[in-house]
């Protein structure tokens, strides 16, 4: 058995150190190097490129490509406008002309090619780039890797940053391209748009006067800045007392560009009948109430054509839901403290951008821009990453994460690991087989799937177990000198199904883990083996089954179970899938000897 040890987290193309002793030619050695320098500078223009379509390719990503010459030279630049309009990589192509041949394309993210376009692709090919460097992979699972397999078909070189390339300067463009697409890449790792809440306070901490007065806090270098950043987003949201208050009108005002839409958020809808947010000369308004809020209101506001959202639980996490399922990519919260805490505490808030005029209120009333949030002691603080200082005209502007981008560096397999385990595959250029679910189209592979096997037990005689699981579960308890562990095994053992099975098994882990057998870590990936290599054995159809997948990488798609699973978005270990690839490849060997 060779997966024995414990995992450990990814995987990286050669470093350069690793790639420098490949060669022996000391000029070779400093070219590589001056290439890393000349790699980074020019993914990070194409992340700057990607930027200025912010807000316009909304819900999409931003792309932008620069082509470089042989000697490094930059030939052309394009930066995708706005969904629908051409790619970026088409763009720069076209600028570069007959420079392109031979060249270097830079691409701050992998592009996407949805609904079968191979636009971006295609253009590169056939303007003869030879090699394409490559910031991200594509966020998004189902496109992730596909342009990469694409380009690598066609001949070209391709690089991909932090996987092919590493090194210091490498990982801060790297971080750029992360930069740049963090809205796409937060909103697919947390299922709600990526939310920024922003704010304007005084130097003692206050958003408003006690009389709540707040206009104006900021100065007007801030607050076009602020348009800038209602320009990048899909739309703005405050709470019912901010429109009470301020009656504002939330417009991107800095000479055209994108108008997000506005949001209000209120449980009372005591909100007043003439209101900036009704007129909808800029952009309309949606709002969001409790379910049964003021029937008449609500009539009142559709008849202005505002539209009204009831939820039976109004809270940020449900409204953000609720607007990603509606495509939204990005939301900018302009509220005050008291739902900003609420945002907060419910985990949506993603980066804050807070604007610090050199000014003094006071007052003991005088709002603040968080209010509650439960927390008593300093250590509990929240701590924000990435943070940055800007003066802007007289204010400072401090903006950082408050939850850290997530990598969206595929977890599974790693390099060395997959090579381990089934020299057939080809980490990341191989096609990906999701199964989860018994109905899936591999759903055989899954431990639930209605298989009986039949196992040895310590004195050598065979049991029939309806399934993996039911084998598995019950083995945590197997050998334990106590009665309720011997009642659990039969229990499991006579489990209903697999799904009951699972549940005996792990609520009584739960509830006595002394009951456990105190090896069951450093066995349990042998005991599954073990029982999957009777299932793949006994069944010549599923052993069929896991032998034409031959090349793929196997994940169990299980969004849970970070152990035997992939996890949501590549995060688990995905045993399962790796000793079926370890098996396949030794039945695979077998039938190789055989024949
Ligand atoms: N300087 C700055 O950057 C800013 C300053 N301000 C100032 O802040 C003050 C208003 O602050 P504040 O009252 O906190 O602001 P908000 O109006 O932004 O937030 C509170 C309101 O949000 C609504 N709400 C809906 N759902 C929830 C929920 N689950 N949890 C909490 N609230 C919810 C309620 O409206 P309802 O009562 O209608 O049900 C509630 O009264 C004003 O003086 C304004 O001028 C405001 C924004 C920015
Ligand atoms: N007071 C204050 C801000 N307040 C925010 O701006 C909103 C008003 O936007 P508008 O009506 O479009 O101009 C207001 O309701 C609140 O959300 N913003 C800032 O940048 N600086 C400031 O000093």
């Amino acid at each position: 058995m060779a997966l024995s040890s414990p995992p450990m987290r990814v995987s990286c193309g050669p470093t350069p150190a690793a790639a420098t002793t490949r060669s022996n030619n000391n000029n070779k050695n400093n070219n590589f190097l001056c290439s890393h320098a000349l790699d980074a500078v020019h993914i990070r223009r194409a992340a700057e490129l990607a930027d200025k379509s912010a807000g316009f390719t909304s819900p999409h990503p931003n792309f932008g490509c620069v082509i470089a010459t042989q000697s490094g030279k930059v030939a052309g630049e394009g930066f995708l406008y706005a969904q629908g309009t051409r790619p970026a990589e088409v763009l720069a192509a076209e600028a570069a002309g007959n420079f392109s041949r031979r060249g270097t394309a830079y691409l701050n993210m992998e592009p996407g090619d949805c609904h079968g376009d191979h636009a971006a692709v295609s253009a590169l090919v056939q303007a003869g780039i030879e090699r394409v460097v490559i910031g991200l992979r594509h966020p998004l699972q189902h496109l992730r890797g596909n342009s990469i397999r694409a380009l690598r078909s066609e001949g070209l070189q391709v690089h991909v940053l932090g996987e092919d390339l590493n090194g210091k300067l490498i990982e801060e463009a790297r971080k750029s391209c992360l930069l740049v697409n963090a809205p796409l890449i937060c909103r697919a790792a947390s299922r709600v748009p990526f939310s920024v809440l922003k704010y304007a306070m005084t130097l003692d901490g206050k958003i408003a006067a006690s009389s709540g007065h707040a206009s104006w806090i900021s100065s007007r270098t801030s607050r076009n800045r602020v348009f800038e950043l209602r320009g990048r987003s899909d739309a703005v949201i405050v709470g019912g007392n901010t429109v009470r208050r301020d009656n504002p009108r939330l417009t991107a005002r800095h000479g055209g560009g994108h108008m997000p839409m506005r949001i209000v958020m209120s449980q009372t809808l005591d909100l007043p009948e003439e209101a900036n947010l009704w007129d909808f000369s800029d952009v309309s308004t949606i709002v969001v109430t409790q379910r049964g809020a003021r029937k008449r209101f609500q009539k009142f506001l559709a008849s202005k054509g505002v539209e009204v959202v009831e939820f039976d639980i109004l809270n940020p996490r449900e409204v953000m839901e609720y607007f990603h399922d509606r495509g939204y990519l990005s939301v900018l919260w302009e509220c005050g403290g008291t739902l900003a805490a609420a945002a907060i505490s419910s985990g949506v808030i993603h980066k804050v951008f807070a604007f610090v005029a050199p000014k003094i209120i006071g007052g003991k009333n005088a709002p603040t821009p968080v209010g509650e949030l439960g927390m008593v002691e300093m250590s509990q603080a929240l701590d924000l990453i990435d943070v940055c200082y800007e003066q802007v005209g007289p204010d400072m502007l401090i903006s950082g994460f408050l939850q850290p981008i997530p990598d969206a560096t595929p977890v599974i397999p790693s390099v060395d690991e997959t090579y381990e385990i089934d020299p057939t595959v080809t980490p990341y250029e191989s096609r990906i087989i999701f199964f989860y679910k018994t109905w899936d189209p591999y759903g055989a592979f899954s431990n639930f799937s209605p298989h009986a096997i039949k196992m040895p037990d310590a004195s050598g005689d065979y049991a029939t177990w309806l399934s993996v699981e039911h084998y598995y579960q019950a083995q945590k308890f197997v050998g334990v000198d106590d009665p309720v562990a011997r009642d659990g095994v039969e229990n499991i053992k006579s489990a209903k199904s697999p799904e009951e099975a699972a549940r005996i098994g792990r609520s009584m882990q739960r509830q006595q883990p002394d009951l456990v057998r105190s090896d069951w870590e450093s066995v349990k990936i042998e005991v599954m083996y073990r029982a999957l290599k009777c299932k793949f054995s006994i069944y010549p159809h599923l052993n069929s089954m896991l032998l034409s997948t031959a090349g793929s990488v196997l994940v169990e798609a299980s969004p849970h179970d970070l152990f035997w699973g992939g996890g949501r978005d590549g995060e688990g270990l995905n045993y399962l899938g790796r000793l079926l690839m370890q098996l396949r490849s030794e039945f695979l060997g077998e039938s190789h000897t055989s024949s």
